[in-house]
Formats: C-alpha cells, structure tokens, sequence
C-alpha cells in the first residue's frame, strides 16, 4: 500500500461537549494518511493520477469551517468517510487532535484507520 500524507494541518472546526466549546471555533490538529496506489503517477507523473494533497487540505478546511460536533471521535470519523467516498482512498489513518486543552497536556486526541 502506498501512502500520501499530510501532516499537522491545522484547521478552525467547531468541536466540544462544552457551552463555550459551542459559542466559539477551535483550532484542531490533523494528521493523515491516505492509502492509495502511487503507482500510475510515479509512471505517468500527471497529478490527475493522484491524490492531490493541496485539494484534500483546501476542502478539508472548508468542510470543517462549517462543521459541528461534540466529540473527536465524531470528527475523525467523518473525516475518515469523506477521504473514502471523495477521493481514490482505499485505506485511510486519521488523526485529530486538540491543543492545550488541559494544563500539562499538550495534545489530546482520537487516531482512527478505515478502509472500503
Ligand atoms: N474521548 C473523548 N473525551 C472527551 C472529548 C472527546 O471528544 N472525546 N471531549 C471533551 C471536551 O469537549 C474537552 O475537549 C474539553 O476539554 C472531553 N472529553
């Protein structure tokens, strides 16, 4: 399996079981990992062979400006899904993460692995 990955995206969502979770967005961490065969691109060289990563961030960010959850897990996973169903994904790692949400922990946050 070959992997295109994006590392420490960060994004604005809105994420949280709390009110003031809910009144404001947040900054989230985003690391992925998208299974896909590299193959015809490593031959071809055309992006239109490929994922192409600076689309993936650019929807990703919109798509999570306008998003709403309470919980990591609900995110990831529906980061997870859209991967699946919009791009040529057949194995994808998602990872979110929250920042400084507790004194003395710098991340928390959910890792999850799906495929079709
Ligand atoms: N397993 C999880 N635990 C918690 C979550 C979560 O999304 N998944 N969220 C919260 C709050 O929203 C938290 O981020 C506030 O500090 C608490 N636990």
């Amino acid at each position: 399996m070959d992997i295109i990955f994006i590392e420490e995206l960060r994004a604005e969502t809105w994420i949280g079981i709390y009110p003031r979770e809910k009144a404001v967005a947040q900054t989230v961490e985003i690391t992925l990992q998208i299974g896909v065969s590299t193959a015809s691109a490593g031959a071809s060289d055309d992006i239109r062979d490929t994922v192409d990563y600076a689309v993936v961030v650019e929807r990703l960010r919109k798509d999570l400006a306008a998003s709403h959850f309470n919980l990591l897990e609900k995110l990831t996973e529906h980061i997870a899904t859209w991967l699946l169903e919009n791009f040529a994904a057949q194995w994808v790692r998602v990872s979110v993460a929250k920042l400084g949400m507790m004194p003395g922990v710098k991340r928390v946050g959910v890792v999850i692995e799906r495929s079709i």
